[in-house]
C-alpha cells in the first residue's frame, strides 16, 4: 500500500493596502518553508534601494512589458500606482505541474485575474489588512523607500484596496509580525492537506479497506 504523498501545488496570494507588510511576510515565509518559492514579478517601476533585479522583481521598461503583454507571457498583470506590473506564466505553470507551491505578492486585480484562470482551483487567497490607517501610514513613512508624494498617493488609495478583502479566502491582522507568520504558515499546512489537492487517495483508501 502506498501512502499519498504527491500532491498538486497550490497558489498562494498575498494581497493588502501599500504598506500593510506582503514583502515582510514573503521574505518570511520564503526563508521558513523551503516548499514554497516566490513568483518574481515584472514590472515598469524603477528600483528601490536594496532591490535586485531577477530576485525582488525583473525591472523592465514600457515596451518590454508591452512585448511581454502582446505574447501572452503574462499570467496576470495590472496598473498599480501608475506602474505595471505582471505575474510571467512560464514560472508558475512549470510549478505547479510539478507540485511545488508558489507565492504571489500581487493586487486585487491580479488575484482577480488569477481567480478567473484555468489555475483558479489552485488559489488560495490572503488579504493582510494594517491595525490602523495610522499605523499603515508610518510604516509607508518609515520604510523611506518612497517620495513623500509616493506616499500620500498609495496612503489615497488604500480604502479602495481594502474595499476588497471580502474577495478574499482568509483576512489576517498584521499587528505582530512574528503572529502574522504563524496564522499564514498555519493556513498554508491546512491548504496542503485538502482532500482535492491530495494524489493517490482514494487508492490508498481501497488498499487500505482491502487490507493490502
Ligand atoms: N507587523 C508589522 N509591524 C511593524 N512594522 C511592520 C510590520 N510588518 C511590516 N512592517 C514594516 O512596514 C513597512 C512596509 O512593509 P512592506 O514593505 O512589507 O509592505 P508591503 O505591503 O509589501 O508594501 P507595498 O505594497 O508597498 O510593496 C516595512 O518597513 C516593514 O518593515
Ligand atoms: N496585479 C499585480 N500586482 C502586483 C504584481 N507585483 C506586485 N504587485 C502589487 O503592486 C503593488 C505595488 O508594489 P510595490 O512593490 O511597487 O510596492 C502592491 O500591491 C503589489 O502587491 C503583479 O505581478 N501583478
Amino acid at each position: 500500500m502506498s501512502i499519498p504523498g504527491a500532491r498538486r501545488g497550490l497558489m498562494l496570494v498575498l494581497s493588502s493596502p501599500s504598506g500593510a507588510g506582503k514583502t515582510t511576510m514573503t521574505k518570511r515565509l520564503l526563508a521558513t518553508d523551503p516548499q514554497i518559492s516566490l513568483s518574481v514579478s515584472a514590472t515598469t517601476r524603477k528600483p528601490r534601494v536594496g532591490e535586485i533585479d531577477g530576485q525582488d522583481y525583473q525591472f523592465v521598461d514600457q515596451d518590454h512589458f508591452d512585448r511581454m503583454v502582446q505574447t501572452g507571457q503574462f499570467l496576470e498583470w495590472a496598473t498599480v500606482f501608475g506602474n505595471r506590473y505582471g505575474t510571467p506564466r512560464g514560472p508558475v505553470e512549470q510549478a505547479l505541474t510539478e507540485g511545488r507551491d508558489i507565492l504571489f505578492d500581487i493586487d486585487w486585480q491580479g488575484t482577480q485575474q488569477l481567480r478567473q484562470s484555468q489555475s483558479g482551483g489552485d488559489l488560495v487567497s490572503i488579504f493582510l489588512l494594517p491595525p490602523s490607517l495610522e499605523e499603515l501610514e508610518s510604516r509607508l513613512k518609515q520604510r523611506a523607500s518612497d517620495s513623500a508624494d509616493v506616499i500620500t498617493q498609495r496612503m489615497s488609495r488604500a480604502a479602495d484596496e481594502i474595499s476588497h478583502w471580502a474577495e478574499y479566502d482568509y483576512i489576517l491582522v498584521n499587528d505582530d509580525p512574528g503572529q502574522c507568520l504563524h496564522e499564514i504558515r498555519s493556513i498554508l499546512t491546512t491548504e496542503r492537506l485538502r482532500r482535492e489537492r491530495q494524489r493517490g487517495l482514494a487508492g490508498f483508501v481501497r488498499d487500505l479497506l482491502a487490507g493490502e
